[in-house]
């Protein structure tokens, strides 16, 4: 199972490496990745183990960030009756998406920086993805919210992105007139 001690942070150089694309059908070893990277995401939401194991929260996790260069990243999201975002992403896409931008009003983090940096991340508001699954199965989806701004979070690390590139550095609190804060 991941750890933190197999999550590296910001300055190691993989984190600003583009990833490459994954061969479809998916290998074995590319399959345990995927699943690794999932697990770790149920883990970290789940108290006990999060408390055991020492991780830190997180609702999405990206293979470069095991310094793993591959396009390949999970997402769970809890909603009220059913998850709100459950996926592993292989080779993801984003095919369109709205003028109109969101941002956290908390700001981002990521269990790569072991830092706060504050600051408005501005990301698309709606957004149109592709994906494969585990099976190699083609998948399509619209998000918005908060799987919207996760999704272009973990999508960021598999093109050597980090969220704090984003931030105005002149008015890090600064929202453009097209962005609406996420309540
Ligand atoms: O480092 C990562 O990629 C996990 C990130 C993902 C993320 C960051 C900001 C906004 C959306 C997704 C975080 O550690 S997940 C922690 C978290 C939990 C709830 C809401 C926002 C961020
Ligand atoms: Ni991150």
């Amino acid at each position: 199972m991941i750890l933190m001690k197999d999550i590296i942070r910001e300055g190691h150089p993989t984190l600003r490496q583009v990833a490459k694309e994954v061969a479809l059908p998916l290998s074995e070893e590319d399959r345990k990745i995927a699943e690794s990277l999932m697990e770790y995401v149920l883990n970290s939401q789940n108290d006990e183990l999060a408390e055991k194991y020492d991780l830190r929260p997180g609702i999405g996790l990206a293979a470069p960030q095991i310094n793993v260069s591959k396009r390949i990243f999970a997402i769970y999201i809890e909603g009220e009756d059913e998850p709100e975002l459950d996926i592993i992403a292989i080779n993801p896409k984003i095919v369109s998406h709205s003028v109109e931008q969101t941002f956290l009003g908390s700001g981002e983090g990521c269990l790569s920086v072991d830092r706060p940096v504050e600051g408005y991340v501005p990301r698309y508001a709606r957004i149109t993805i592709e994906a494969y699954d585990l099976d190699g199965k083609k998948f399509k989806k619209r998000l918005r919210g908060l799987p919207a701004i996760a999704f272009q979070h973990e999508l960021d690390h598999l093109n050597g992105i980090m969220f704090f590139d984003h931030i105005d550095e002149k008015n890090p609190l600064k929202a453009n007139e097209f962005a609406q804060p996420l309540e």
